[in-house]
């Protein structure tokens, strides 16, 4: 995993170019910890730079989103406000004043805090693309305008940062304070139970009490973290009184720990040591995204080249002919990419992302076409039989035929068929709808970079799609033109009259008498006297009773027998116009128990052919009016003969359907698809190439260049990425939590658990400390052993660990952070330099030894 951090800056500069986004996604690190604890002045030490509001009391009060940004295109180090956009701060001290001024701005200048964060960013050639974010102290007691549930505030606001996977959780707690107490503690196991990403941070250890110190905590034996304390000297109110600087302020941290009896023999102590850890968890988080990182690289790179492949003319533009020739092969690849898009040749240019232009033309021939023909009004029964039945009564004329007359059958058919004129005439206008579409299309894939060849090719192809669509339609009409012209009733598919004949009078016969059974039966009143009738469509019986063994009386139904309404209710009439029904009785009268019977009664007498009309009977020359109706549904003689014609009129039309379905869509094809494309090919390459404004036609449209020069910028940049990735050795690390013995917090914390550490605390102490501790030893045991096994870490000719005071070298870089991490940038002499590629060479030695006991890794 050596040196994957480096690999991280110099993929970031390489993607910073790259359209679109494409970053490596780093943790958040968030300070945490209760007010005043030194959160602030962690973070100044970490970025190297004096930039936070400090002092006593509450002073952060709104959450600061630090963005540190790289760019080795700058020298100088500036920031930038969000709310301040396009304003450049190069002072720091400004940068302090404005953050201060801003959250003074939002929760006025009292102790209140809000949520709402300030979002820096600080930009400089040595910063390691990270967000760090400082967050207000945890307070118990509301002071000044502080609302009463500011505790709450401020605990969800934090929760909300460090409840993140990917955020490092810097836990502050200051020595001088019980550490049993510790809010920062509490709060990080509570969101990172396992301790994988919190690193303990021991503030103000030079403000203990004398005769006291923080080796327990620092050996992580008091209050055990998976990754363990660090502790830390940052500078006192005093020291930024006086405006002591971040540089002698590690210095003197540097000599607070080396000079400290308590301390010198121990290596987690001091800022670069917190940074030497934070490098370890940026560094294990970078293996593991990594990998995936690489298929994203590899992705977005196929992704450009099917951009740029679309966008690119492979034309030299040296060859003083380019232009001539370049406009031919577009014209030649537009009419290619059009006859695909139309009939879909080759597996090349095939989308499988979006339906082509061909294949929703096939649609409109086969589906929509279909249903529209399908909907016609010969398809509407009741309608059409009317028509038919006019018809058949107006050839009559005065005289009733005997047989259905041809000449109906002729009339309904072409009158039929005129109605199809429309939906084939849709046809060709949304096969040319589409066709344009497809146009707009294949012009732009073809010739998007060049707008006014695509207006010259739109408009001369829009020209020849309309032409032809207007021959299409004469085509078209034509087709129905011959169907017109000649009814085939010779079709093999044609039923033929006799069928029809036969057909519709077993369908005429089924509806009147559908089957032979009895219709009606039940109890009625005739002349007061009850009788058993039964109705069938051949005849009208009654009987003494319901056992139907004694008939009564039989009366046969034929069409001369009328139903009519009685005067009084629950009575009907049955009359016969022809003579007596019942002895000497034109009619009889017939009374049912209710309303619902006599209903039934007259629907069944209607079935069986027996029809209202009683008034007839009692129609004279005096009250006798022409009906305008003529045509009666109920005439039995005129609805076979209607049935018969439908029956063939139905026939007839199916195969002509059948036969357009096939024939327009070749003709269409034909007429408006193939001779277009032919113009296409052949046409309009001719005139395209005649034309004398080649050198127009072929100006380039910008905004498409600098796309393209976008894109290929991209392409490089990802290019470069991947072969950096490629280079580099790839581990995959699968977390696992350490063997922490993981007490709940309050347990830890409860009276005489707490100093004694158990193996498994002792282990961990030694998986997280840059040297495996003893698993017990008294202070100067530790002090030998710690010196004795720690020959590899520091400097060979120093017994301490940590290095005698040089004076700093001041070079302009003041950066802590990243000057863990490249090997150039150290303000610290050779010595401390040595002392910190020690600390680092340390930690990826601890991270390789801990491969073996902790980690997984399978390269
Ligand atoms: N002597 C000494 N003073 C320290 C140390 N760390 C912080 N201080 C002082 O403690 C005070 C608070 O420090 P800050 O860094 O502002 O603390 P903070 O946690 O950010 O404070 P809030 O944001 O208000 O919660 C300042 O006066 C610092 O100078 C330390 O290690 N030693």
């Amino acid at each position: 995993m050596e040196g994957l951090i480096p690999v991280v800056n110099e993929l970031q500069d390489a993607l910073a170019s790259v359209d679109g986004g494409l970053a490596l996604d780093l943790p958040q690190i968030a300070v945490v910890g209760s007010q005043s604890a030194g959160k602030s002045s962690v973070l100044e030490n970490i970025v190297g730079r004096d930039f936070l509001p400090r002092g006593s009391g509450i002073v952060t009060r709104r959450p600061l989103l630090l963005q540190l940004v790289r760019n080795t295109d700058t020298v100088e180090e500036y920031g930038e406000f969000l709310h301040r956009r396009g304003e450049i701060f190069a002072d720091f001290e400004e940068i302090r004043k404005e953050i201060q001024a801003e959250t003074d701005r939002s929760v006025g200048s009292g102790k209140n805090v809000s949520a709402q964060p300030i979002h820096l960013r600080l930009i400089g050639p040595k910063y390691m693309d990270l967000t760090l974010v400082d967050l207000p102290g945890l307070t118990k007691v509301p002071v000044g305008d502080q609302p009463a549930d500011i505790e709450l505030q401020v605990r969800n606001m934090i929760l909300t940062y460090i409840e993140r996977p990917t955020c490092l959780i810097l836990a502050v707690c200051p020595a001088n304070a019980d550490l049993a107490t510790s809010d920062a503690l509490q709060l990080a196991q509570r969101v990172d139970a396992d301790g994988l990403r919190t690193i303990g941070v021991l503030t103000k250890i030079d403000l203990m009490d004398g005769g006291t110190n923080a080796r327990d905590i620092l050996e992580n034996r008091l209050i055990p973290l998976t990754y363990g304390y660090v502790g830390i000297v940052n500078r006192s109110q005093r020291d930024i009184d006086g405006k002591k600087n971040v540089q002698s302020a590690l210095e003197a941290e540097l000599n607070f720990f080396r000079n400290h009896d308590s301390y010198k023999d121990l290596d987690r102590v001091g800022t670069p040591c917190l940074i030497a850890r934070l490098n370890e968890q940026l560094t294990l988080h970078i293996a593991e995204v990594l990998p995936d990182f690489k298929v994203k690289v590899q992705r977005q790179i196929q992704n450009l080249e099917r951009q740029l492949n679309k966008m690119v003319l492979d034309y030299p533009h040296d060859d003083p002919q380019w232009k001539p020739k370049a406009l031919i092969v577009l014209t030649i690849k537009f009419s290619q990419l059009y006859k695909i898009e139309m009939i879909g040749m080759t597996d090349a240019g095939l989308n499988l992302s979006r339906y082509s232009y061909g294949a929703k033309i096939m649609n409109i021939f086969h589906r929509n076409f279909k249903s529209l023909l399908a909907a016609t009004e010969f398809t509407h029964e009741d309608k059409m039989k009317r028509e038919i039945g006019i018809t058949i009564t107006n050839i009559w004329g005065v005289r009733p035929g005997l047989f259905p007359p041809d000449k109906a059958f002729d009339r309904v058919i072409r009158s039929q068929i005129k109605k199809l004129e429309q939906p084939m005439l849709w046809v060709v206008d949304a096969v040319s709808q589409e066709m344009l579409k497809a146009l707009q299309y294949t012009i732009d894939q073809a010739a998007s970079q060049f707008p006014l060849l695509a207006q010259e090719l739109r408009s001369r192809c829009d020209g020849a799609i309309s032409k032809y669509a207007h021959i299409a339609t004469d085509r078209v009409k034509e087709l129905l033109e011959y169907e017109l012209a000649y009814i085939n009733t010779k079709h093999e598919d044609f039923v033929g009259f006799s069928y029809a004949e036969q057909k519709g009078y077993s369908r005429v016969l089924k509806r009147r008498h559908p089957g032979m059974e009895v219709t009606q039966k039940g109890w009625l009143i005739m002349n007061k006297k009850r009788f058993w009738f039964v109705l069938t469509p051949n005849a009208l019986c009654w009987y003494a009773d319901e056992t139907e063994n004694e008939r009564q009386y039989m009366v046969p139904i034929d069409d001369s027998l009328l139903f009519r309404e009685a005067k009084s209710s629950n009575r009907f009439i049955i009359a016969s116009q022809s003579g007596n029904i019942h002895f000497d009785k034109s009619e009889i009268e017939l009374q049912t128990t209710t309303l619902e019977e006599l209903d039934r009664w007259k629907r069944s007498l209607l079935q069986v052919g027996i029809f209202t009309g009683g008034e007839r009977l009692n129609l004279n020359v005096e009250n006798m009016t022409i009906s305008e109706e003529i045509f009666d549904e109920h005439d039995p003689w005129l609805e076979r003969q209607i049935e018969s014609i439908w029956i063939l009129t139905d026939s007839y039309m199916r195969i002509v359907c059948r036969t357009l379905v096939d024939v327009v869509p070749k003709c269409v094809v034909r007429t408006l698809i193939k001779d277009t494309i032919e113009y296409f090919e052949k046409t309009l390459i001719a005139e395209i190439s005649r034309l004398p404004n080649c050198d127009d036609l072929m100006e380039e449209n910008k905004s498409e260049c600098e796309k393209r020069d976008r894109l290929r910028t991209s392409l490089e940049a990802c290019q470069k990425a991947l072969e950096k990735l490629s280079r580099t050795p790839l581990p995959k690390v699968i977390r696992k939590p350490r063997t922490v013995e993981h007490r709940p917090l309050h347990e830890s914390l409860s009276s005489g658990q707490i100093s004694k550490p158990s193996t498994a605390v002792a282990e961990s102490s030694a998986a997280v400390s840059l040297r495996p501790p003893p698993r017990s030893r008294t202070r100067s045991a530790s002090r030998t052993s710690g010196s004795e096994k720690h020959s590899d870490v520091v400097d060979r000719k120093s017994s301490s660990p940590i290095p005698p005071t040089d004076p700093p070298q001041s070079n302009g870089n003041s950066n802590l952070f990243v000057r863990l991490f490249p090997k150039s940038a150290s303000p610290f002499s050779p010595r401390s330099l040595n002392s910190q590629r020690s600390i680092r060479k340390s930690v990826e030695k601890s991270i390789t030894s801990e491969n073996r006991t902790q980690w997984h890794v399978n390269d």
